[in-house]
C-alpha cells in the first residue's frame, strides 16, 4: 500500500467540521488552516492531518519509529515524501455541475451573440444546445470518449479531482444512453470521479418541436425507468426555461425520478424568474443551480429547506448577463457552491480558478467562501460531502498543492495556473502543473 507525507505546508486549508451538512453564513469564511501543516496518507484515505510535529508523531506510532521529522534523514523506502515548501495545499475541487460529454465546439455562437442573438434565440432557431445534440448523436462512443477524457485531464491540471457530469445531448433513449455510458467509462478509466446525472430534458428534441408533452411522456414513462434500472445516474435534472420546460413538466420529471430513486436538481431562473428555486424547494431537491434572476422568496426558501445553491458565474460572464446574487444568498443562510457549468455553448471553461476569479470580483463572495463553495460544498451538492471536499482523516486523499504562500493569490491571480501538485486517491497525478501519464 502506498504511503505518502506532505510535509512542510505554509497554509492546509482542511476545511474540516462540514462532512454532516454544508457551510452556510460565516462558517463559509472558516478554512480550518492549519500553519505549518503535514497531511500523511495511506492507500487512497487521508491517514493524519495537523500541524508537522503532531502528525509524524502520529504516524510513527503506525508506520515505524525510524521516521522521522527531518525528511533529509532516511525514512522508510515505501514512504515517498513531498516537501510542499512553505506553500498552500488544500482539498482537491470538486464541479458540481458539467455537461461534460458531447461532441463538437459551437464558437461561431460567440460571433452570432457577438452580433445580437440571444442564447435563447439561437437555441429556438435550431442551434445551441440542438446543435451539441446533433453532433452528439452522431459521434461515436469512443469518439465522445476521448474527446471528454481530454477534458476531464485539463479538469485535473486546474485541480478538479471530482466533476458531476449530465447527460442531456442525446435526447433519446439510445443517445442518452450513449452518453451516459461514456460517462461511467470515464469513473471507472480516468482517475477524475465522475458522478452522473440525467439530464433528458435539456431540450425539447427536433422530432418533437410540435409536441414537447408527449416527449415529456416518453421521458417518464421509458426513459427515466430504464436509467433507473440500468444504474446508470443518481440525479435527474431539467432546464426548467421559459421557451424550453415549464414548471408543471419539469415537477412532473423530477417526481418521475424521484420515485426511481434519482435525486433531482434544476437549472432554475437561469433567463426568466419562474419559480425554479421554489420547485427545487418544494421537491427537495439536492441543488438549485445558475439562479441568476432567482426571486427573494426564492432564496428564503431555499435556506429554509437547506436546497444548495449552485452557482456558475462562468455562465454569466459568458452570456454577459447579471451575476447570481450571492451576497444575498449567504446572508440568507443559503449553502453556496461554485462550478463551471463546463459545456460547449454557456460556459466552454474548465477553469476551476477562473471561477473562483469570478465569484469574487462579480458575485462579491471573499476568496475564503469561493474556497469552501468549490470544495465541500460543492461536494454534498452531489451527495459527497462525508467522502471528499475536506482534508480529515479517514476521508479520499485527494489534494491539491498550490504554487502560492496564501490562498487568496488564487484569486488574485487570473488567467494563470497556480495548481503545481494533485494528488488523487493518493497518488500524484499532476507534478508541476504537468499531468504524470500513469
Ligand atoms: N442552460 C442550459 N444548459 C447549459 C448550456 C448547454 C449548452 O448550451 O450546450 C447550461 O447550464 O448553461
Ligand atoms: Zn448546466
Amino acid at each position: 500500500m502506498n504511503r505518502l507525507i506532505i510535509h512542510n505546508i505554509g497554509q492546509l486549508l482542511t476545511l474540516c467540521g462540514a462532512s454532516d451538512r454544508p457551510k452556510t453564513g460565516s462558517a463559509l469564511s472558516d478554512l480550518g488552516i492549519i500553519e505549518n501543516g503535514c497531511v500523511a496518507i495511506e492507500g487512497e484515505t487521508i491517514a493524519a492531518v495537523g500541524t508537522e510535529q503532531e502528525v509524524w508523531n502520529r504516524i510513527r506510532q503506525r508506520w515505524g519509529e525510524r521516521l522521522s521529522v527531518e525528511v533529509e534523514v532516511e525514512v522508510e523506502a515505501e514512504v515517498d515524501v513531498i516537501d510542499a515548501g512553505g506553500r498552500v495545499v488544500m482539498p482537491g475541487m470538486v464541479d458540481p455541475h458539467t455537461h461534460l460529454v458531447f461532441a463538437g465546439t459551437r464558437e461561431y455562437e460567440l460571433e452570432m451573440r457577438l452580433q445580437g442573438a440571444t442564447y435563447l434565440e439561437i437555441l429556438q432557431a435550431g442551434g445551441g444546445i440542438l446543435a451539441t445534440t446533433r453532433q452528439t448523436r452522431q459521434a461515436t462512443e469512443e469518439e465522445l470518449l476521448r474527446q471528454a477524457s481530454s477534458r476531464l485531464d485539463r479538469f485535473l491540471q486546474y485541480g478538479v479531482t471530482t466533476v458531476e457530469a449530465k447527460s442531456g445531448y442525446g435526447l433519446d433513449w439510445k443517445h442518452e444512453w450513449k452518453q451516459l455510458r461514456v460517462a461511467r467509462r470515464l469513473h471507472e478509466t480516468h482517475p477524475v470521479d465522475v458522478v452522473s446525472t440525467f439530464m433528458g430534458m435539456h431540450a425539447v428534441p427536433e422530432e418533437y418541436r410540435n409536441n414537447p408533452d408527449r416527449y415529456v411522456d416518453i421521458v417518464v414513462d421509458e426513459i427515466i425507468p430504464q436509467v433507473a434500472d440500468k444504474g446508470l445516474a443518481e440525479f435527474c435534472d431539467v432546464f426548467c426555461e421559459k421557451g424550453v420546460f415549464s414548471l408543471e413538466q419539469s415537477r412532473r420529471v423530477l417526481e418521475a425520478g424521484k420515485r426511481h430513486g434519482l435525486m433531482p436538481k434544476i437549472h432554475a431562473d437561469e433567463m426568466e424568474s419562474m419559480g425554479g428555486a421554489e420547485l427545487a424547494a418544494e421537491l427537495g431537491a439536492i441543488s438549485a443551480d445558475h439562479l441568476l434572476r432567482v426571486s427573494d422568496r426564492g432564496i428564503r426558501r431555499l435556506a429554509d429547506t437547506g436546497v444548495i445553491a449552485v452557482l456558475l458565474p462562468g455562465t454569466a460572464f459568458y452570456l454577459m448577463a447579471p451575476f447570481a446574487r450571492a451576497r444575498d444568498m449567504i446572508e440568507a443562510g443559503v449553502a453556496v457552491a461554485l462550478s463551471t457549468d463546463c459545456n460547449p455553448g454557456s460556459s466552454p471553461t474548465m477553469s476551476m480558478p477562473m471561477i473562483l476569479n469570478l465569484a469574487c470580483l462579480h458575485m462579491k463572495m471573499t476568496p475564503a467562501e469561493a474556497i469552501s463553495a468549490a470544495t465541500i460544498n460543492a461536494a454534498h451538492a452531489i451527495g459527497r460531502g462525508r467522502k471528499i471536499g475536506s482534508l480529515e482523516e479517514g476521508k479520499q486523499a485527494d489534494l491539491v498543492l498550490l504554487d502560492a504562500p496564501h490562498y487568496a493569490f488564487l484569486q488574485y491571480h487570473f488567467g494563470i495556473n497556480l495548481i503545481d501538485t494533485v494528488i488523487k486517491k493518493g497518488r500524484a497525478v499532476v507534478k508541476n502543473g504537468q499531468l504524470v501519464r500513469q
